[in-house]
């Protein structure tokens, strides 16, 4: 009946139970990697790849602001040794470390080299315009008022100033041409002024051709430099992107493996809880319930009626060997019980008299050994009828029996409950009072006399006179307590044998026998 129930083992609940937590675990590892090889692999990418790419920008910037810086010197400065050192230094640049923008780098260098050019061919007139200028000078040496052209500074290539100094030079010429004239300078000195004078002319159709060019260069250099900062600014932008990009991949990614990690542990505290259950389900309550059982079954020694089943295999097999168990410890127990009763039959039976059925001597020796001392306000009362051999001897051991069992009985009927009565050998009886008065113990044996006599039961072999009996009481000292039981019954013994010397039929008490 018990194995029919559907049962599974201990170690199959083990394996359900574990294999959620070992499927959890793997799948919870198995994205933990995942997504801790993509932070890896991203992370090695901004490392390998991104971060280089901005250290490698910061370079390009970098010398993308020394060709601003060679651009800026090539446009303003007037010695042409730092206007060449800037172009060399643009011209060398390698165009191989600019990786991915060779080509971007390349067309700017072009350009550069255009722009130095033009900025080349607009010194290479306007100095050729003013070594004529210089020559106006050389002749104005000797001439004071001259000075004032030689000043005129040469950095001021402004077109306004330029033109100032044609038109200073102009005044100038007139100036010394009648100076010439007046003071009759020689022919070839006038001669050379009449060519300047054709130069100033020329000079002043050159002038607006090098202002024109100056314009273009001026063009080209503002569009170069816009062009080289927007392509500084381009090239940051797009590889902070990159990095920002790549930086809120990876916080993304670490969001995920935190929300994950959080679920996971959300799911492992439902599942632990959700285990115990089961565990205290399947295991323990089972567990609990059977030593219920056990205990219920030690007090009423009375196997369960309802016999256990649970869905654990291990668990329903101690329940279907407990359940037999119970049957044969019970029998067992019925058995032993019953061997104790009569065990205890026989105890009874072997300290009761067969005749009268008082305690026996048998059972006043197990008091005696059991409690030897003697109780506070115990006494003893020894018995004996009077002229019994007579009786016997008159009228049959019968009718000695007969006398004997009607003495017990009014014994039983007039000691209290509580007072332990025992036939002490042949016609003699003992009588052990509990927690009687000193001045009443001698009064109850008197009484028991009395009642004896008034039984009236006639002994043939002392003239039909009625049977009577003989007593002797002791009781414990007041301030002694080392009295035993035996010292009390030896004590009443003697008590009797002067109630029997003083004419029988009378009580005794110690007390006396002590005053004689
Ligand atoms: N019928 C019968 N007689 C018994 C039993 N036990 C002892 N007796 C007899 O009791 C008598 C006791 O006699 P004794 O000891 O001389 O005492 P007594 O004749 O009573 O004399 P006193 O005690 O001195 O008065 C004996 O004859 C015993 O055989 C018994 O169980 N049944």
């Amino acid at each position: 009946m018990l194995r029919k129930k559907k049962t599974l083992s201990i170690r199959f609940y083990t394996v359900l139970l574990l294999m959620p937590f070992l499927i959890a675990i793997f799948i919870l590892v198995a994205f933990l990697r995942s997504n801790f090889n993509t932070i890896e692999q991203k992370s090695n990418y901004i490392l390998e790849k991104t971060v280089p790419d901005v250290i490698a920008t910061q370079n390009i910037q970098q010398k993308l602001q020394d060709l601003q810086r060679s651009i800026e010197i090539i446009r303003f400065s007037n010695d042409f040794t730092f206007a060449d050192e800037a172009y060399n230094s643009s011209r060398l640049l390698n165009i191989s470390s600019f990786y991915p923008y060779k080509d971007e780098i390349k067309t700017f260098k072009e350009r550069i080299a255009k722009f130095y050019k033009d900025r080349m061919d607009f010194y290479a007139l306007r100095r050729g315009l003013f070594i004529k200028v210089n020559k106006v000078n050389e002749i104005g040496n000797d001439v004071d008022f001259y000075q004032e052209l030689r000043l005129m500074p040469m950095t001021l290539y402004e077109r306004k100033n330029d033109e100032l100094i044609l038109k200073t030079f102009k005044a100038n010429y007139k100036e010394i041409k009648r100076y010439c004239v007046q003071d009759e300078i020689d022919k070839e000195a006038l001669s050379s002024c009449s060519v300047l004078l054709s130069a100033y002319e020329d000079l002043k159709v050159k002038i607006d051709k090098l202002y024109a060019k100056k314009e273009l260069f001026e063009e080209s250099y503002l569009q170069l430099n816009h062009d080289l900062k927007e392509f500084s600014i381009l090239l940051s932008g797009k590889h902070n992107y990159s990095l920002v990009k790549d930086i809120f991949e990876i916080e993304d990614t670490v969001e995920e493996v935190q929300h994950m990690v959080r679920a996971a542990v959300i799911i492992a505290v439902i599942m632990v809880i959700a285990e115990i259950f089961l565990i205290h389900f399947l295991i323990i309550s089972p567990i609990y319930k059977i030593a219920k059982e056990i205990r219920e079954f030690r007090r009423t020694k009375l196997p369960p009626k309802k016999l256990m089943s649970w869905h654990i295999e291990e668990i329903q097999d101690i329940c279907s060997l407990l359940n037999p168990l119970f049957k044969d410890v019970s029998e067992v127990y019925s058995e032993s019980f019953e061997l104790q009763k009569q065990n205890q039959d026989l105890k009874s039976l072997a300290l009761l008299d067969d005749l009268t059925q008082l305690l026996n001597r048998r059972a006043l020796n197990l008091l005696i050994r059991e409690k030897p001392f003697a109780r506070k306000n115990m006494a003893v009362c020894m018995l004996d009828i009077d002229y019994f051999k007579c009786l016997n001897d008159s009228m049959g051991h019968i009718e000695g029996d007969r006398v004997l069992h009607r003495i017990a009985i009014v014994l039983k009927e007039k000691v209290a409950g509580s007072d332990l009565i025992y036939r002490y050998g042949g016609e003699e009886f003992c009588i052990i009072l509990f927690d009687v008065k000193q001045e009443d113990v001698l009064k109850i044996a008197k009484r028991l006399c009395k009642e004896i006599e008034s039984l009236n039961l006639i002994n043939k072999g002392i003239c039909d006179k009625p049977v009577t009996i003989s007593a002797g009481t002791s009781l414990i000292a007041k301030d002694d307590k080392s009295d035993t039981i035996i010292d009390l019954i030896h004590q009443a013994d003697s008590a009797l044998y002067r109630a029997k010397n003083s004419g029988r039929n009378c009580a005794v008490s110690y007390e006396e026998v002590l005053k004689l």
